[in-house]
């Protein structure tokens, strides 16, 4: 590794240990905390951790303030009890609303309950006139149901009264392991979590109902490498990234070839092949046919143009030494033609990015699937991948990890969070992206930029990886007024983003 790259790892090592983008499931983490009681911290002193820590994140955000706090029948509850003493020995005025006082309660809740000396009013009974801050601990790991009548109307009253709401640990009725919302939730401006995120904060509904959310470290026994996923962060996958040597010339950094369609078509291929130049592969080539050649051409400077007669001189020029990997599916079109193109550019050997179109043509012949190259990326939307893999359901996690088994290569499942799983690896989720994302022709650029790492030689999980977060990161940087076709040049603020320089 070069000393460049070093001192940019270590500087990001400092800001984000990697242990911190461990993701694990509540019925896994509940494992985690039995074992860390074995080994010797009691129960009620992680409660007692879990409480402090979350006073500590909620009085670091409102200045004093009065609370209601919604307790729980378990643990749950019982760091809302924790919650409740330490902000009462604070001074602050504190309420709380249960209906499980402490001879209701077991263990460690009951304890915590009895420490705090504090008697709960019924949840029917919780004010929420003059919008308090709304600390939820009612439900959090240990959901095992939907939330249904009482308990779901105190939640209605409680997103009616406009107090903000910090959620301990999961919001009450959000599913800790898909994102979902089991019958009612309660949306949350923060949620303070313990020992590593849950998959569900990331999820489906979970971003949005977790609001701002805090990891706080209570001293469970996690190891290294037995999370369930991993969240998407340069950490991951930056040391597997080229710099380009002093000495490099354009095709040492990698030849990329980006197959075109049809005229009316062009402006897809152009981005992904715009983006793959600006991620850094050295020569990226748009392979198109003679009677698109002149729109092409019209609006592209760096990137080179070639036209083909046919498959077979695509075959040829796609096998190529020239050619690292390919790019194809934004604006191929689906007819025969683009079909006769697939097929050829299958038959290269060198690792696709299938994105739109591709994924589209190999829904209808699925067979092709088995025979794309060894290290692969398929960029599917929701769309496309229900068509690719009609009989995979589940969780958008659960639905990449077995797309990735079915078709052996890395799977990118895009959304507000996207789940890329390659197989055999551990899945990752990706939400670091702006909702202005959400315009047309974003997903080419993103397939540019995944081509681009994959025409550098890096490995398609990688590739993946650093392809969402730097999309993302190019939308954060750009903010309103997002448009696709001016998307691709903020990825290098994203690639300074994440430290990349050359080796000198
Ligand atoms: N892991 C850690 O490291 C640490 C975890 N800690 C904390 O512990 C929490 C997990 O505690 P937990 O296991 O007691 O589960 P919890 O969320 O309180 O709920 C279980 C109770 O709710 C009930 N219930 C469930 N669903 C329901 C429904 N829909 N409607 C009605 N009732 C429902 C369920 O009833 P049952 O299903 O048994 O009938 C049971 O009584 C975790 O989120 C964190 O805050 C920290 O203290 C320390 C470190
Ligand atoms: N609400 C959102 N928040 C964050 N990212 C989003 C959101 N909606 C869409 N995206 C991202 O935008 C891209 C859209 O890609 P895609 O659906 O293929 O669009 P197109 O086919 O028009 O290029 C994906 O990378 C997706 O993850
Ligand atoms: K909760």
């Amino acid at each position: 590794m070069s000393a460049g790259r070093s001192n940019a790892l270590r500087l990001m090592m400092n800001s984000a240990p990697k242990s911190g983008r461990q993701l694990i499931f509540p019925a896994h983490m509940a494992e985690i905390d039995a074992r860390t009681i074995a080994g010797g911290t009691p129960g009620i002193v992680l409660m007692e951790r879990a409480g402090q820590a979350v006073v500590t994140v909620l009085r670091g955000i409102w200045p004093r303030r009065p609370v209601l706090i919604l307790a729980g029948p378990g643990n749950n509850g019982g760091d809302g009890w924790v919650i409740a003493r330490l902000l009462k020995e604070a001074g602050w005025p504190v309420t709380i609303a249960s209906d499980w006082p402490a001879g209701a309660l077991k263990g460690d809740a009951k304890l915590a309950c009895e420490a705090s000396g504090i008697t709960p009013v019924p949840l029917e009974e919780a004010d929420f006139s003059a919008a308090p801050l709304i600390v939820d601990a009612l439900f959090g790991a240990g959901l095992a149901r939907s939330i249904e009548g009482k308990l779901a109307e105190v939640l209605r009253r409680a997103a009616a009264s406009g107090g903000p709401v910090l959620a301990v640990d999961l919001p009450s009725g959000l599913c800790g392991t898909r994102g979902e919302v089991l019958g009612d939730s309660l949306k949350a401006d923060v949620t303070v979590t313990f020992g590593a995120a849950k998959p569900g904060h990331l999820l489906a509904e979970g971003r949005c109902y977790s609001g701002q959310l805090h990891v706080a470290d209570i001293g469970l026994d996690l190891c290294e490498g037995e999370e369930d996923a991993l969240w998407n962060h340069p950490l991951l996958w930056w040391d597997r990234m080229p710099l380009p040597p002093s000495a490099a010339h354009k095709y040492a950094r990698g030849g990329l070839l980006v197959v075109g369609g049809p005229r009316h078509q062009g402006g897809a291929a152009r981005l992904t092949a715009k983006a793959a130049a600006v991620t850094g592969a050295g020569a990226v080539t748009l392979a198109v046919s003679a009677q698109a050649a002149d729109i092409y051409a019209a609006s592209i400077d760096a990137i080179m143009l070639r036209t083909v007669r046919d498959e077979s001189e695509l075959a040829d020029f796609a096998a190529s030494d020239k050619i690292a990997a390919i790019a194809i599916g934004p604006g191929l079109g689906t007819d025969e033609k683009a079909a006769a193109w697939l097929g050829a550019v299958l038959s290269a050997g060198k690792p696709l990015l299938l994105d739109a179109d591709a994924l589209t043509l190999l829904a209808k012949r699925a067979e092709r699937l088995a025979g794309c190259p060894e290290g692969s990326v398929l960029t599917p939307h929701e769309g496309e991948f229900k068509r690719l893999f009609s009989d995979v359901s589940g969780s958008p996690l659960e639905r990449a990890e077995e797309a990735a088994r079915k078709s052996g290569q890395t799977v990118l499942l895009k959304g507000a969070a996207t789940v890329i799983s390659a197989p055999g690896k551990t899945p990752v989720i990706n939400t670091r992206s702006s909702p202005y994302l959400a315009t047309a022709g974003s997903g080419d650029v993103l397939s540019g930029i995944i081509a681009g790492w994959l025409a550098q030689g890096v490995d398609s999980q990688a590739a993946a990886g650093a392809g969402a977060w730097m999309h993302g990161e190019s939308s954060l940087q750009y903010g309103p007024g997002l448009t696709a076709d001016t998307l691709w040049q903020k990825i290098p603020n994203a690639l300074h983003a994440i430290g990349a320089r050359t080796d000198d």
